[in-house]
């Protein structure tokens, strides 16, 4: 075949029809609104946690609509002050942070810790929960209009002298995590302790719709996300296990791997809800990355409570992250998180070890990248 005809048979086909399109034109799942009034009903204790759900949802639709009307909506990169991080704020980190904390002053939130303020930020006093959030994930993938994010973790106010006291709980006290992702299609990922969910946004109705309802992560599967830009600065049990992984089907792991890192935790951490695979940002020899660059409170916390809710594991290498508590707000932790089987398997590369210890063959002096 040739000329116009080829070009033809190249072309996508005009419609999806038949069975393909099902799946996509059957009745929508319940909304959020709904999943959130079963939950209260299953537990009429979450309410407040629903209700602040609720205000978060609204204020990530709109964030939503900023995210994606890309370079329409001004230099959404433009960049700013440092924030607590010493990270340089661009215009969209400071735009989600002032929308979800007008969300949280509207919702039944005494405290809020959120990545762009130096400090607890104090909302109604009298009011029964404290939300650590994340407003923007991903923040170098601004500018160049690929994914970002926004993760949050809710717990209890513990009232006291010292105004940090709510966070410096074990991730075991939250009584909600989510995330949203605003890609190809913003989805909000959630749980309330009773399984993980994922809601896609219906930008006609502007309403989150149930699309992957009891999310069940696979045990076991073939794929890995690390940045390996920073393999030379990784302890030994790091490099060991990727190396093992890259070692494929020759290797001791008897099996082929591969590797994706979108630069934005939530992203990564919705694959691996979908499809299964490890996340792994591990503390390294960097300067100021002895504890790895995510946020215990509004970014690892949050997400083992919503992996572990679908069957899935979240560690830090050695302790299950869940039980670790912060020492203040804007704690690090190193983080690997996903299939069962395959943080099993980073642990036992850990276990003994001291972080820092030993050398793998393929990273050390003979390694195979040198040799
Ligand atoms: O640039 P690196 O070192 O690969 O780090 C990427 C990680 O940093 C983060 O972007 C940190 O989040 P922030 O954008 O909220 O600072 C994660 O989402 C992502 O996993
Ligand atoms: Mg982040
Ligand atoms: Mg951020």
């Amino acid at each position: 075949m040739a000329g116009k005809n080829a070009a033809q048979d190249l072309r996508c086909p005009a419609a999806v029809t038949g069975a393909s399109l099902k799946t996509m034109t059957k009745p929508y799942g319940s909304s959020l609104d709904d999943h959130l009034d079963a939950e209260v009903a299953r537990d009429a204790s979450l309410a407040d946690t629903a209700a602040t759900i609720r205000a978060l949802a609204a204020a990530a639709i709109d964030v939503s609509e900023t995210v994606g009307r890309g370079s329409l909506a001004g230099d959404l990169a433009a960049q700013g002050e440092h924030n607590s991080d010493g990270d340089v704020q661009k215009a969209l980190d400071v735009i989600a942070h002032k929308r979800f904390m007008q969300a949280l002053e509207e919702a039944p939130v005494a405290q809020v810790a959120s990545e762009e303020a130096e400090d607890v930020v104090e909302l109604k006093p009298d009011a029964p929960l404290a939300v650590a959030i994340d407003p923007l994930d991903g923040s170098s993938n601004i500018g160049v209009g690929m994914v970002v994010g926004t993760i949050f973790g809710i717990r209890p106010v513990t009232r006291g002298e010292d105004p940090n006291a709510s966070f410096l709980t074990p991730g075991t006290t939250q009584t909600a995590a989510g995330f949203v992702v605003y890609g190809p299609a913003t989805t909000f990922v959630v749980t309330l302790g009773n399984g993980t969910r994922i809601f896609t946004l219906d930008r006609t109705d502007k309403v989150f719709r149930l699309t992957h309802d009891a999310m069940k992560i696979v045990p076991t599967a073939n794929e890995y996300a690390i940045n390996a830009s920073n393999v030379r600065h990784w302890d030994g049990p790091v490099k060991s296990f990727i190396e093992d992984c890259l070692r494929g089907s020759e290797g001791p792991r008897d099996r082929d791997f591969n590797m994706r890192w979108t630069a934005a935790l939530v992203a990564d951490a919705q694959r691996v809800l979908i499809r299964g695979g490890v996340f792994l940002y591990p503390g390294d020899n960097r300067k100021g990355y002895a504890q790895g660059r995510l946020r215990l409170l509004y970014e690892t916390a949050p997400i083992a409570f919503l992996i572990e809710q679908a069957g899935g594991a979240a560690t830090d290498g050695q302790h299950r992250i869940m039980e670790r508590v912060a020492s203040k707000i804007h704690e690090r932790s190193p983080l690997v998180f996903g299939s069962t089987e395959e943080v099993e398997c980073v642990a036992k590369y850990y276990d003994g070890r001291q972080p820092s210890a030993g050398r793998s063959p393929l990273f050390g002096q003979r390694g195979l990248m040198r040799s």
